[in-house]
């Protein structure tokens, strides 16, 4: 499946850049490249563009992986820009919005949005779409979202993995869906963005107290336990803010739920094995190199999001108090198993 086998009447998005080259930007834009999509990547720093153009390499990012000779990278957002037709947003969730009020002027007019971050915005609560259509004032059908079990460091490794694309315009979805289908990279569409959104953004929690049962020596059951009771937190919340509940048992809620709590890749879990052995939120940061835990940032805006709308998220609680330096880990832990007996 390519561009060139589009349903008749869907417009082909044929030229794409990627906004942001750490892990999942760049690996994103080498499915791009190698689905037979013009794309390219704009990175912050020029040392890093001219790797990719030049070595065909980032080695902060992704050391291991040769990507593709025809994949440009620029530090020139507007070369990037330059005849767009979809622009995707690699971006850490929190600063998304700093980043496109810099960038909306350049945007090209009808251009399509796609969001690959998975956060709740601090302050704000908003979910990333949201963000994008406040700042660029883009319609709705022209912000699609890209969830699912994505691990990059093994789509990077052309590993066979789904995704999904959510749009509220079916036809905008399948175009996005065509131009980053690739023999190893199967993505499905789905109408239900705000399903797709939280399933992503809640999922970095989930695996941060997955992370931190490990941590303090706890095995599958624990694990197991908590990816299934998690499953219910997001889905209370998701369906309350308007998702389809059927979403949240599909790639972008059980598939990357199940996929982040498990891997040692995830770096939310990694995060959260450095909590679960006594480490401060600092001190995670800095076992981890500074590498982003998602979850870490948004926990307390998720946590108020279920507040706002009345829902129990025992989860997600207890991770924000663990964060917070307010609470340990074990004690935490605790807490949870002696929580009032109920119905499943
Ligand atoms: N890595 C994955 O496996 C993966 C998979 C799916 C989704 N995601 C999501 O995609 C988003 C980006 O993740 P990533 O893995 O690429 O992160 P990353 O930490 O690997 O890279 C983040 C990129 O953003 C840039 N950046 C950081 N702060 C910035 C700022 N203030 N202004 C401009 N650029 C800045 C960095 O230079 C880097 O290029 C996150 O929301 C993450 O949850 C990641
Ligand atoms: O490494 P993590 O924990 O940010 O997870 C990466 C992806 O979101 C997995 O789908």
């Amino acid at each position: 499946m390519s561009v060139a086998d589009l349903p008749a009447g869907v417009r082909p998005l044929r030229r794409f850049a990627v906004l942001g080259a750490g892990s999942w930007g760049t690996t994103f834009a080498k499915v791009l490249a190698d689905a037979g999509t013009p794309v390219t990547l704009w990175a912050r720093r020029e040392e890093v563009a001219e790797q990719v153009t030049k070595e065909h390499r980032n080695h902060e990012y992704l050391p291991d992986v040769l990507l593709p000779a025809d994949l440009h990278a620029t530090a020139d957002a507007s070369e990037a820009l330059d005849g767009a037709e979809a622009v995707v947003l690699a971006l850490p969730a929190q600063r998304l919005r700093e980043n496109l009020e810099h960038w909306r002027g350049r945007l090209p007019a009808g251009v399509t949005l796609v969001s690959l971050a998975k956060g709740v915005e601090r302050g704000t609560l908003l979910r990333m779409s949201e963000v994008i259509r406040e700042v660029t004032g883009a319609a709705a059908g022209d912000v699609a979202v890209l969830s699912g079990p994505n691990l990059a460091g093994e789509i990077a490794a052309e590993q066979p993995t789904a995704t999904v694309v959510a749009c509220v315009d079916h036809d905008r979805a399948v175009a996005v869906q065509h131009a980053c289908s690739t023999g190893y990279f199967k993505p499905y569409t789905n109408a239900d963005v705000v399903g797709c959104e939280l399933g992503g953004a809640c999922k970095n929690v989930i695996a941060l107290a997955c992370g931190t049962a490990a941590g303090l020596g706890y095995g599958d059951n624990t694990a197991a336990s908590l990816i299934t009771r998690g499953l219910a937190e997001i889905s209370r919340l998701a369906v309350a803010l308007g998702a389809e509940q059927l979403t949240l048992a599909g790639l972008a809620g059980m598939g990357d739920l199940v996929a982040t709590c498990s891997s040692p890749l995830s770096r939310n879990r990694r995060f959260g094995e450095c909590l679960g052995r006594g480490m401060s939120v600092a001190e995670a940061e800095e076992a981890n190199h500074g590498q982003v835990a998602e979850g870490v940032k948004s926990c307390d805006a998720i946590g108020e999001l279920a507040r706002r709308h009345g829902v129990d998220t025992p989860i997600v609680d207890a991770v924000r108090r663990v964060c917070a330096g307010e609470v340990s880990a074990k004690e935490v832990g605790d807490e949870l198993i002696n929580r009032e007996l109920k119905v499943e």
